[in-house]
């Protein structure tokens, strides 16, 4: 055991026991994430893989995120934030897979394996930095992690209750704060600032339309909501002055945290959260838990409710960035590509390729997926349908903005709301505020209301449910398809092909959840009543199919 923190680790993992016959962990789709009760143990683990991959990383800055996101207040999670503030690069998931499953007596050894494994020199130092979200299970997490940081002589910040994205900016500012081009200040404050200033440059000849109301999910987005609103222009400013309403925000009662509210819910449901007014046009916005997603509806007269997803903000960005470009004179230089997983509605992917005659790519599920095949164009817009989504500008993008030399009025309009948007938008995740910013900026240039927005395409009918299997692991889809077939249950595919080909436009598709104990289906087809009794029979086929051996 050479590491100089094994005893150091050994003697902290006493006080963080893995209960026995716990279930094995997986570092999954968003991190770990479970009943807050089990993570104690977990979370003493993943401390201490972040002290060993700062140091692996010359002991640049490891976020800690604290959430469980838009689950039920009583789970939490903890996940880990790479120095540039995307998700932690994908080869070390298995080291915190490991480490969470390694029994406390044990801890050291396997934490001493990891670090020679991995080559980590312990005489570097390591830097860390945590945050959490509203959920009362949070603060004793973070107990846990310091813990691990002491044992591994690791410095760290305690950022408080933030939200993800927030975390993911204070990571990326904290290690570019002596490169020639900061990401921002490292602090709270200098996010607010930094998405502010933009966000009135960008506003600077326009003032949006009615008012917005936001669902905050009863969690942290309500925190930084109200916070920003202080950074925001006076609501009858002619520059970006805009009646913001905060709905949902009851963070003094933990229990009601993604109750019956948030962009889950929205989603999930295709229906208005509580407390929604139901005026007709209002404009609505849902954040979840962690405020890291974000929706837009309103209803129709008639109380027809209209969801304007992740699929909706990533064509309306594409199609106003990509004007953007045009008009700065830029359109030979910057490719723009939009990527989307299974889960996107057809209607959109028809609408990017044959109308705006953009690139779209399929990634599986998980932003981490999506954000690394959007790294590699010059400007990647990337959703989820679920609203977790952003924009990247590649560096060569960056520089080519930045350095453009405008040669009309027109060319230097378009270069100056191009430019704050790459300062609006948080290029290390996806951000609610931020993306909402976005859509407010968008929505008051091209004199938009929700209602033209929505016409832009008209959505396919759809239905995402889940269906509880005895063992997830029964189901896998096969490599290279993005999820959309399955390979097994043996045999099952070729059931479900036979299905869905009685619907007009029918596509399904099953694949196990990273986040939850149950399998996912989606549908679409022409008709809502085709949808609906595709997914009955879809569902009927998993029920009787025998568990795999
Ligand atoms: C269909 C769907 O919305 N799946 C969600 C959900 O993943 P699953 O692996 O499907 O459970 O949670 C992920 C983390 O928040 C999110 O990235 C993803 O989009
Ligand atoms: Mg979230």
């Amino acid at each position: 055991m050479s590491d100089q923190y094994a005893d150091a680790v050994a003697a902290a993992a006493k006080s963080h026991p893995r209960p026995s016959g716990a279930k094995p962990f997986v570092y999954g789709t968003a991190g770990f994430r479970m009943n807050a009760d089990l993570l104690d143990p977990v979370v003493y683990s993943v401390g201490l893989l972040a002290a060993l991959r700062s140091r692996k990383l010359k002991g640049q800055a490891i976020g800690v995120m604290i959430t469980a996101s838009h689950n039920p207040a009583k789970d939490n999670g903890v996940k880990l934030v790479d120095p540039y503030g995307d998700m932690l690069e994908q080869s070390w998931e298995s080291y915190a897979t490991t480490l969470a499953n390694t029994p406390s007596e044990e801890m050291a050894e396997a934490y001493a394996k990891a670090a020679k494994d991995l080559g980590v020199d312990s005489d570097i130092p390591a830097n860390v930095i945590i945050a959490r979200d509203t959920r009362p299970s949070g603060k004793a997490l973070v107990d846990a992690l310091v813990d691990a940081l002491k044992a591994t002589g690791s410095q760290y910040t305690d950022y408080g209750v933030l939200t993800t994205p927030q975390l993911h900016y204070l990571t990326r500012a904290t290690n570019t704060q002596n490169d020639a081009h900061p990401y921002g200040e490292v602090s709270v404050e200098g996010y607010y600032k930094k998405l502010s200033e933009a966000y009135k440059t960008a506003m600077r000849h326009d003032k949006p339309t009615g008012s917005l109301t936001v669902d905050c999910a009863n969690g942290v987005g309500a925190v930084a909501l109200k916070e920003f609103l202080k950074y925001m222009p006076k609501e009858d400013d002619l520059s970006g002055g805009l009646k913001v309403n905060v709905a949902n925000d009851r963070i003094d009662k933990p229990e009601v945290l993604n109750e019956k509210c948030g962009a889950d819910f929205v989603k999930s449901g295709q229906r208005a959260p509580e407390g929604f007014n139901g005026k007709p046009f209002d404009r609505w916005a849902s954040y979840d838990g962690d405020a890291d997603r974000v929706l837009y509806y309103f209803h129709e007269e008639g109380s027809i409710f209209r969801l304007l997803d992740g699929d909706r903000i990533a064509t309306l960005a594409a199609t106003f960035i990509r004007e953007l470009v045009q008009k700065a004179g830029l359109e030979e230089d910057l490719q723009l590509a939009v990527v989307q997983t299974a889960y996107a509605n057809g209607a959109s992917t028809k609408y990017i390729e044959d109308v705006l005659k953009l690139k779209v790519e399929c990634t599986p599920t998980g932003v981490k997926h999506l954000h690394h095949v959007a790294s590699r164009y010059d400007i990647g817009v990337y959703f989820e349908a679920n609203g977790h989504g952003t924009v990247l500008f590649s560096q060569n993008a960056q520089r080519k903005i930045r350095k453009a030399d405008p040669q009309s009025p027109a060319e230097l309009e378009a270069l100056t709301t191009l430019r704050a948007l790459t300062e609006l938008i948080n290029q290390t995740v996806g951000d609610a505020l931020s993306d909402m910013l976005l859509v407010e900026v968008i929505l008051a240039q091209k004199e938009y209301t929700v209602k033209e927005w929505a016409a832009t395409y008209e959505d396919m009918p759809n239905r995402l449910i889940k269906v509880l299997v005895p063992d997830k692991s029964d189901y896998a889809t096969v490599p290279g398809t993005a999820e959309r077939k399955l390979e097994k249950p043996a045999g099952m595919q070729d059931k479900i092909d036979v299905l869905v080909e009685k619907y007009r436009n029918g596509r399904c598709f099953v694949r196990a959840s990273g986040t939850e104990d149950a399998v996912r289906v989606y549908g679409e087809a022409s008709a809502a009543y085709d949808v609906d009794d595709m997914l009955r029979n879809v569902e009927q086929l998993i029920k009787v199919t025998p568990k795999a051996n």
